[in-house]
């Protein structure tokens, strides 16, 4: 047996271990993104970061040595890196490419219109350049991060990367333009938490008649000197992937349509040996 085989057959047994309903719905999500999107021909490929990005992967695997073969994978951060590198896939970088086939990547929150809160895992900054940078922009998650307003279930605010040395001047902005922001600490550490690019994290919450409104409220922050990016994703995605506690996938399209997968299959059509 070939390594590749080896890796494919972990992977395949993976996706039948019984898992918790939020993990079941999140590696729902993401089956059906991929069985959706990632075709023989997508060969450039953006990998996001998070907890429901693993399954992403996983079914990528399973897809197959001849799927993946002159595929390059692009990471969203040192976790997506890892992922890409253990799995065995190629790994490509940022600065090589100017276009990408597709990007599937995690959320915090979606609303209805697509427009979604990224950046719980600190990576917003490059999960937003492969997203501007791919053909196709999906979103996969549980089906706690359905929603019709931004700000209704994820409560921590929008994450927003900051230069180190300005934090100061534009948390006091931030709370002149209605926030309320808070420097993200580490957990097991002392002291901020420091992005893969170096930089500071600030989540701002803001009042729901500015989360209605995600495009103006990312120009507003956007424009704040210090400011490197806001883990708003506005006009971006083409569909949003949520796996439900039934077994089922709610598609939600661009446009306002939405669809309900009944079941995933075990095993992606274009598996090949
Ligand atoms: O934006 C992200 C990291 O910066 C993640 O995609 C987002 O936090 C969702 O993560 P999870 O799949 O663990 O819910």
């Amino acid at each position: 047996m070939t390594a590749a085989s080896v890796l494919r057959l972990a992977h395949t047994t993976a996706s039948k271990m019984s898992l918790s309903g939020v993990e079941a719905a999140k590696r729902l999500a993401a089956y059906a993104a991929v069985d959706r999107h990632i075709g023989l021909e997508h060969k450039l490929i953006g990998i996001g970061s998070g907890s429901t990005v693993p399954y992403v992967v996983d079914r990528i695997v399973q897809q197959g040595p001849k799927a993946n073969a002159g595929r390059v994978f692009l990471p969203t951060g040192f976790q997506s890196k890892e992922l890409i590198i253990k799995a065995g896939l190629a790994l490509g970088d940022v600065d090589q490419y100017t276009r990408l086939d597709v990007t599937i990547d995690g959320a915090d929150e979606v609303d209805s219109n697509l427009n979604s809160i990224k950046g719980g895992g600190a990576c917003q900054l490059r999960e937003k350049v492969l997203a501007d940078m791919a053909d196709t922009w999906v979103m996969v998650a549980d089906y706690r991060k359905n929603s019709e307003v931004l700000g209704t279930n994820w409560k921590q605010g929008v994450p927003i990367e900051v230069v180190p040395f300005a934090y100061a001047q534009v948390l006091a902005t931030l709370t002149k333009q209605g926030g309320t922001p808070t420097l993200r600490m580490g957990k097991a550490k002392a002291g901020p938490v420091v992005s893969d690019n170096g930089n500071f994290i600030i989540d701002a919450v803001f009042p729901k008649d500015q989360m209605l409104k995600p495009a103006e409220l990312l120009v507003r922050i956007k424009l704040i000197t210090g400011v490197v990016e806001v883990g708003l994703f506005t006009d971006l995605a083409k569909a949003a992937y949520f796996g439900n506690e039934d077994g089922s996938v709610t598609v939600r399209a661009l446009g306002g349509k939405t669809e309900k997968i009944a079941s995933v299959p075990d095993v992606p059509a274009i598996a090949s040996l």
